[in-house]
């Protein structure tokens, strides 16, 4: 089956529609085009498939209502604009959706709901029961409460994350460009890649910013689209303007073929959701032995530790020079493995001959 058909018939699909895409440059909502959009998702779950929208636009909705010129650019007053955008945006969705007799459910969350296993289980089940109630979930991210640092960032990672979170099959981006370009398309004598089938072809394409409404640019769509084929699900990146037919056949815009096999969502949330509390320095035959060979980590080839954790937290694994190389759950607290650094199993006591990380929670990290 090709990329384009897997999407057209996945059973469950994340949409992210960018501010771009319903928001006018005034800093107002813009009904008619939402309205598109809905009845684009609309067909597509009368055909079978489950549907999760995430919506940006909500400081883009708060700008005209509170009598601001332009989009802010300070964080109180762009998490004021949100919770005005917000609440007339959800509004607009709710609205639109009742044309079809179908209720809609407003998810705001943040990165910390995402990083922390119990919050992130949460809005799982959350997700998951409104789905069964034949409720549509438009998920944002909660910008009120956002602090800089827990910011996703951009609502096309939180999109990825979340298709991961609810076990999508596609996940659909929506913006204002047509598909992925070599080159940042307003420049001119860019041309559009139709297919990604791996990081390869993306050597050369040059990622630019985001227009005058949008947050992240191309460079975070790409590296959300990364990050979703890398679980395990593919995604089409397309224009707002062509939702019919990105929703139905799937014939525009440029799509990104997945990673064969899923992810488990355990290695998933290591490697892109958890914070880590800590890190574990190795030497090069531990490194070889854990990225190269997927091997448990022992304490032997642990030479530092740095941070307080305690077993169950997410660390990183660093090399000798200091770079990141993975991910994983360790098993022991810090004060504990503080003794055990160096030390191969049969110098240790009986109850603490167990791996550092076990290889079913480590996650190397992508080239
Ligand atoms: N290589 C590229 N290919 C396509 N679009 C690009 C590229 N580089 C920059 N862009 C710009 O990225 C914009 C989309 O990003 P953004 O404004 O953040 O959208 P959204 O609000 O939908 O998230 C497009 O309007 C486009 O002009
Ligand atoms: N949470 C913000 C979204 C920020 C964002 O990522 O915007 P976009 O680049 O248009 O997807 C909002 O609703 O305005």
């Amino acid at each position: 089956m090709s990329v384009r058909e897997s999407i057209a018939s996945a059973r469950r699909i994340v949409v992210k529609i960018g501010s771009s895409a319903i928001t006018t440059l005034e800093g107002g909502l813009e009904l008619d085009r939402l309205n598109a959009l809905v009845d684009a998702c609309e067909a597509r779950m009368r055909a079978g498939s489950d549907v999760v929208v995430v919506s940006s636009g909500a400081v883009g909705a708060g700008i005209s209502p509170l009598g601001l010129k332009k989009r802010p650019q300070d964080l109180a007053t762009k998490q004021a604009a949100a919770s005005v955008g917000q609440l007339a945006m959800a509004q607009a969705w709710s609205t639109s959706f009742a044309r079809h007799n179908r209720v809609v459910g407003q998810v705001l969350l943040t990165a910390d709901d995402i990083a922390r296993r119990a919050q992130h289980r949460n809005a799982q089940r959350t997700l998951d029961r409104l789905r069964s109630l034949r409720a549509v979930a438009v998920v944002n991210e909660n910008d009120t409460v956002a602090t800089t640092e827990l910011r996703f960032g951009d609502n096309d990672r939180l999109a990825a994350l979340v298709a991961h979170l609810v076990g999508a099959d596609a996940l659909v981006l929506l913006s204002d460009v047509d598909g992925l370009y070599d080159g940042d398309p307003r420049k001119g004598g860019a041309t559009i890649i139709r297919e990604v089938a791996g990081p390869d072809d993306l050597d050369g394409v040059v990622a630019g910013t985001g227009g005058a409404l949008g947050t992240g640019g191309m460079a975070s769509k790409l590296s959300a689209a990364r990050l979703a084929a890398d679980s395990g699900v593919p995604v089409l990146l397309a224009a707002a303007a062509d939702a019919d037919s990105a929703l139905s056949t799937a014939a525009v815009g440029t799509v990104f073929a997945a990673r064969p096999g899923r992810m488990s969502a355990r290695k998933f949330w290591v490697r892109h959701a958890a914070d880590t509390n800590g890190s574990l320095q190795l030497d090069d035959g531990a490194v070889a032995a854990v990225v190269g060979k997927r091997r448990s980590l022992l304490a032997a080839g642990i030479t530092r530790i740095e941070g307080r954790f305690y077993g169950g937290d997410v660390v990183d694994i660093i090399d000798k020079d200091g770079a990141k190389v993975a991910r994983g759950v360790v098993a022991f607290d810090s004060s504990e493995l503080s003794a055990m650094l160096g030390r191969s199993s049969t110098d240790l006591p009986a109850e603490l001959r167990r791996p550092v990380i076990h290889a079913d929670d480590l996650v190397a990290h992508l080239r």
